[in-house]
């Protein structure tokens, strides 16, 4: 028997997948679908000063909807606890793929970027700064492909973008200099230099600015002065030499990225940023919702179109999962 009330007849829980601090993350399936899904549950009891991190990153995720980022399909509040029903990534974090490979080549670090780029141009265009980008919040899918997760920690300053943030938080390693110093910072330049850091851990398999003290760690941050190892390419030392910049006004933008040689080499084109979804919903989807719930198309789509993040939501977008991997849109156990 389901030991949370709230999920029984929605989703049938098993094991756990994850942790992290304050949360488990669960795995369990869709019951309409059938389909995988993560189960982020944090008892808000223990969650004590992390509550606002939570309620930060349940907005973060409810606006943003793209193709490189873990989708929240439907979010469950009760008295004591939070409930995140995720996107599945199978495959785990980039961090334990990097250790298993020691480091990637420059092709394989390439393919993985170009999605980081994208995530992180995508998130800075909806006015959002992430501010924890590291390894271990970019999970990888079925596919292979990157979800970044971890929204606790992110900014969406009022005046937008180019406003000034001034608190300090992070992973310390991957800490920007104005950030680690104390100094007001922009959002996009703090990841930028994160995005950095993240690069050379992919082609290195190691961290540039590494110390088990702190205050050491942040002078040697504060210094910018780091070790190139000599078996990697000019192109990648220049690339990584322009977003490890410690001035952050000397760093390179996210659009100078987009189209940098260095991502664009093996005959790319341009990073395409832009989310793959449709604002438009899907026809056979509302189809098949409408039938399923026995409700006419029109209600069905005024329905879903106010995506309260409910089980509604779920399911409508847990069927276009489905379509997109070119699986039947149907639901299960018909009423
Ligand atoms: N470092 C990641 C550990 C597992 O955490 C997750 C896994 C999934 C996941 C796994 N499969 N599909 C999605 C989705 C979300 C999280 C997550 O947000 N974890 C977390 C972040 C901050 C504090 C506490 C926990």
């Amino acid at each position: 028997m389901s030991q949370f009330t709230e999920l029984r007849g929605l989703y049938h829980l098993r094991e756990t997948i994850g942790s992290g601090g304050f949360a488990k993350v669960k795995l369990a399936y869709h019951a309409l679908t059938g389909e995988k899904v993560a189960i982020k549950i944090m008892d808000k009891r223990s969650l004590g000063e992390d509550l606002p991190r939570v309620k930060t990153e349940i907005e973060a995720m409810k606006d943003l909807c793209h193709q490189h980022i873990c989708k929240l399909y439907q979010v469950i509040e009760t008295e004591t606890k939070f409930f995140m029903i995720l996107e599945y990534c199978p495959e785990g974090e980039l961090f334990d793929y990097i250790v298993s490979k020691d480091k990637l080549s420059e092709e394989e670090a390439r393919v993985f970027f170009r999605q980081i780029v994208a995530a992180v141009a995508y998130i800075h265009s909806q006015g959002y700064a992430h501010r924890d980008l590291k390894p271990e919040n970019l999970l990888l899918d079925e596919d292979q492909n990157l979800k970044l997760i971890d929204f606790g920690l992110c900014a969406k300053p009022k005046g937008g973008m180019d406003s000034q943030l001034f608190t300090c938080c992070g992973s310390p390693a991957y800490a920007a200099p104005e950030l680690v110093s104390g100094r007001e910072y922009l959002g996009s330049e703090a990841d930028l230099w994160s995005m950095g850091i993240l690069l050379y851990a992919l082609l290195c398999g190691y961290l540039p600015f590494d110390d088990d003290k702190i205050p050491s760690l942040y002078k040697k941050i504060q210094s910018g002065k780091y070790d190139t190892p000599s078996w990697l390419s000019d192109e990648s030392k220049s690339l990584i030499a322009s977003m490890l910049q410690v001035d952050p006004k000397r760093r390179v933008t996210i659009r100078h990225l987009l189209a940098h040689p260095w991502l664009m080499a093996d005959a790319q084109c341009p990073v395409e940023w832009h989310s793959k979804y449709k604002r438009c919903l899907d026809e056979d989807c509302l189809t098949e919702l409408a039938v399923h719930y026995g409700k006419t198309k029109k209600d069905m789509e005024a329905s879903v179109s106010e995506f309260k993040f409910d089980y509604l939501t779920a399911t409508y977008f847990l069927l276009l999962e489905k379509k997109m991997k070119g699986r039947p849109v149907r639901l299960l156990n018909k009423i």
